[in-house]
């Protein structure tokens, strides 16, 4: 077994899950009377959890009922619609295949919700063992607080500078500092190269074949 481990986010770094919840914010923001966003525009409200892509798309404007009544609408929504465009992103499918070969211990921490974020794996990455897949609960801080990386660190039976953290925004590059790992920041997902090296980036890829030699040096 390798000496290393990874953990990957999964929004903007596994799957290209842009448009489906962009479309379920739209959907549910015109069922409540608010004005709908670009699809580009969700590339700076996601990444923080529901809850805070509500705020921003209403312009952080609303009180938190308002919040919840449209979370609750949006869970409804997104539920139907959560595999409706989202992709697995070019090379993934190999790369986790390769780490799974070479019994590369793997794990997942998300801030989507934790039962969507399962919905996910189990339609996408069935195929593959994770030791841990997380995604955001009110039990635990959210990203980019270290509790959550912590913990799966344990999972992992690794020494925190021997993990790798894998995601697209700063909030991936601040969870993998906070936490003592080794930040990669992948040029595929929502955000781009600036944000991800001002925010800690210890290596940028722009394809899984360089995160792939990374992951195994
Ligand atoms: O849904 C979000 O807000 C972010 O999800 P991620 O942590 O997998 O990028």
């Amino acid at each position: 077994m390798s000496q290393k481990a990874v953990i990957f986010d999964l929004d903007g770094t596994l799957i290209d899950s842009l448009e489906d919840l962009a479309n379920s914010v739209n959907q549910t923001l015109k069922e409540f009377g608010f004005n709908t966003h670009e699809i580009n525009a969700y590339k700076y409200f996601i990444g923080d959890g529901v809850k805070v892509l509500l705020k921003r798309a209403t312009n952080e404007k609303e009180n938190e009922e308002t919040i919840e009544k449209l979370h609750k609408r949006f869970k409804v929504i997104y539920k139907k619609e959560i595999d409706s465009k989202t992709k697995v992103y070019e090379g993934i499918h190999q790369l986790l295949g390769k780490l799974e070969n070479q019994a590369y211990p793997k794990a997942i921490l998300s801030n989507k919700p934790h039962n969507f974020t399962l919905d996910c794996m189990n339609k996408f990455f069935s195929n593959y063992s994770f030791v841990n897949i997380s995604g955001q609960k009110d039990s635990i801080a959210k990203k980019p607080d270290a509790s959550a990386a912590l913990l799966i660190a344990k999972d992992l039976e690794k020494d925190v500078e021997n993990i790798y953290f894998v995601g697209d925004t700063k909030i991936d590059m601040q969870t993998a500092k906070n936490a003592g790992m080794i930040a990669i920041g992948v040029l595929w997902g929502f955000r781009d190269e600036k944000e991800l090296r001002d925010n800690g980036a210890d290596f940028i890829v722009s394809n899984t074949d360089e995160l792939y030699d990374i992951l195994i040096s």
